[in-house]
């Protein structure tokens, strides 16, 4: 039987963005264009569930769904209006971030129903805490610290965070292949391994290395995932998370030009990583900077 090969670390290409982000034709609507479903925030990090909320719909989800506590439920109706509580049909589920203490009862109650229709799944921050090995259909999303503690809990590796930070490519991979999902590494670089498939992101600006952004960057990817879902396609979860690191890097970039008083103009937002990081510093961003610039790559990449 021939072995399977390794897949080799790849660039995401404006060809492969063109093929994820689709535009919305006559024939659309809200349902077509894929919904996704946030369980995101807490009472102690209220902030993550709006700054997701924020993400997924400047990513272009056709409908995003809340489902958490009341308290921060309304703070994300107070940000975006256009947000549905409860749960109901959807096309992905993004869940973890901004909960530090998921507890099982909620678990139970929300991983379920999503799993049994087979949407994919984003799993961030307080969700790792119950990744085991064979999750189908889902994105883990861990930084460093998060993939240490992951291999420690699950025994797959004695890598440290510092071991993991120094050769994030290898961790990725081993992640990958143990916890047999799709892994998405923060960092700088964002390592994307899954079973066929690897990509190194270059952020194009380190302004992103502020509170928040991991939970924006959530937000975005689970749009993406939606739409591919709402489609019918077949699910390319690596290419997606790449798609999702791409476009946030560049909106991170972008925000940063913006703050700094820079109108750049579409073309200078699709320059490869190591340009971008030579030309203007740009200036200090937040974490909704970044969502609200989301629109504007989107539409770079999709320029004709
Ligand atoms: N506005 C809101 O609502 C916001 C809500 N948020 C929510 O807060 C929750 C906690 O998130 P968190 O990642 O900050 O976890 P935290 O327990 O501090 O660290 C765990 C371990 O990882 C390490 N470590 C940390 N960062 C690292 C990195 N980038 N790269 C590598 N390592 C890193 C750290 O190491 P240490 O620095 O302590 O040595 C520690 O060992 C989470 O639910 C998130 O969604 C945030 O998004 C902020 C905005
Ligand atoms: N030095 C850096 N340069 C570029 N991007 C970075 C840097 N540090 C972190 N990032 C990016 O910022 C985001 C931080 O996410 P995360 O660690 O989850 O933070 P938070 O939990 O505060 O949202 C990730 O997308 C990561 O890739």
């Amino acid at each position: 039987m021939a072995q399977a090969t390794t897949p080799t670390w790849r660039d995401i290409s404006l060809d492969d963005l063109r093929s994820v982000l689709q535009t919305p034709g006559a024939s659309d609507n809200k349902y077509t264009r894929g919904v996704v479903l946030l369980a995101t925030g807490s009472q102690t990090y209220p902030g993550a569930a709006v700054l997701s909320a924020q993400a997924a719909g400047r990513a272009g989800a056709g409908m995003i769904r809340y489902t958490g506590p009341e308290r921060v439920g309304r703070a994300v109706l107070a940000a975006r209006p256009e947000v549905v509580r409860g749960l109901g049909r959807c096309d992905s589920l993004v869940i973890g971030s901004g909960i530090p203490d998921i507890r099982e009862d909620e678990r139970q109650e929300l991983m379920p129903k999503p799993r049994r229709s087979a949407y994919p799944a984003v799993v961030d921050a307080g969700a790792l805490t119950f990744v085991t090995p064979g999750l189908s259909e889902t994105v883990i999303t861990p930084h460093a610290g998060e993939l240490a503690a992951l291999f420690k809990r699950l025994e797959i590796s004695e890598l440290s965070r510092e071991d993991i930070e120094a050769d994030p490519a290898h961790a990725a991979s081993l992640a990958a292949d143990a916890l047999r999902c799709t892994v998405l590494l923060k960092g700088a670089a964002t390592h994307v391994a899954s079973a066929d498939a690897r990509f190194r992101v270059v952020a194009p600006t380190s302004w992103l290395s502020t509170a928040g952004t991991g939970d924006v960057l959530a937000g975005l990817l689970g749009s993406i995932l939606a739409a591919r879902h709402a489609r019918g396609e077949d699910a390319n979860l690596a290419l997606d998370a790449a798609a999702a690191v791409w476009l946030h890097g560049r909106a991170g970039w972008l925000a940063a030009q913006r703050n700094a008083g820079a109108q750049p103009p579409h073309a200078a937002m699709c320059a490869p990583a190591e340009e971008l990081l030579a030309g203007p510093i740009g200036a200090p961003i937040l974490a909704l900077d970044v969502a609200e610039a989301i629109p504007t790559v989107i539409a770079a990449v999709l320029a004709r």
